[in-house]
């Protein structure tokens, strides 16, 4: 642990002062980027895992999920495993987000019911063009949010993730997936791409949902 860290989980939770930031970002504008707010040990144990893994513990990527899944090599090009907690890290991924999800009922009531998360890794040469995570109106997928994977990414390696206005072409910020970085932001109202990686880029990426189920249809699935 860094000493810096090491004196600001000495002080006080450390995840809460996360959370908060979190919190107060969704509120003033939508999203947050916050360098380092991925807590090391999962950070670390995320890595570790790909590491030990290697590549083929990943499947090419669909747009949408069950019945709407299409592979589309025009739009997307990662490679995608879903998370279920089969693993040390995943578990503690599944549970320090489960402390966020609880956090933002609390503070900003948004009523999130469930969390679905994958893991992804785009070869070099991979992208994601611009697209919206949810849309306005089906109330399902409610936050996005993203942590990064790579240590040692510079401006060189491309992968950036740019997020717009709503509507528009106009760019509000470009982060570049450097390990430990989290981003959050309102799934139904930012377009984003992951402009192409000239180098491995991995990441966890998840979304905290509405309980939207009914007498007819079971959402989300199981
Ligand atoms: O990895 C990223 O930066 C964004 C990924 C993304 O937009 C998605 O999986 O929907
Ligand atoms: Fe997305």
């Amino acid at each position: 642990m860094s000493p810096v860290r090491q004196l600001f989980s000495d002080n006080f939770n450390s995840d809460d002062a996360v959370f908060r930031q979190i919190a107060d970002g969704l509120t003033r504008q939508g999203y947050c980027v916050i360098p380092g707010a991925l807590p090391e040990d999962i950070s670390d144990a995320l890595l570790s895992e790909i590491i030990t893994d290697g590549t083929g513990h990943f499947k090419a990527a669909g747009v949408g999920r069950q019945d709407d899944y299409l592979q589309s090599h025009f739009i997307r090009r990662d490679n995608i495993h879903w998370i279920d907690g089969r693993t040390a890290a995943e578990q503690l991924w599944l549970q320090w987000t489960q402390k966020l999800q609880t956090f933002l009922n609390r503070e900003l009531f948004l009523g999130l019911f469930s969390f679905e998360t994958h893991w992804a890794h785009y070869q070099p040469g991979s992208f994601y063009k611009k697209h919206c995570d949810a849309f306005r109106g089906e109330a399902n997928r409610i936050v996005t949010v993203i942590g990064y994977l790579n240590p040692g990414w510079t401006v060189e390696d491309g992968g950036d993730l740019v997020i717009y206005r709503e509507d528009s072409d106009d760019i509000l910020t470009k982060v570049m997936p450097a390990f430990g970085t989290l981003v959050v932001f309102m799934s139904e109202e930012f377009p984003h791409e992951v402009q192409i990686a000239h180098k491995h880029r991995y990441s966890v990426t998840g979304w905290f949902r509405l309980n939207s189920s009914t007498e007819y249809k079971v959402d989300p699935p199981k």
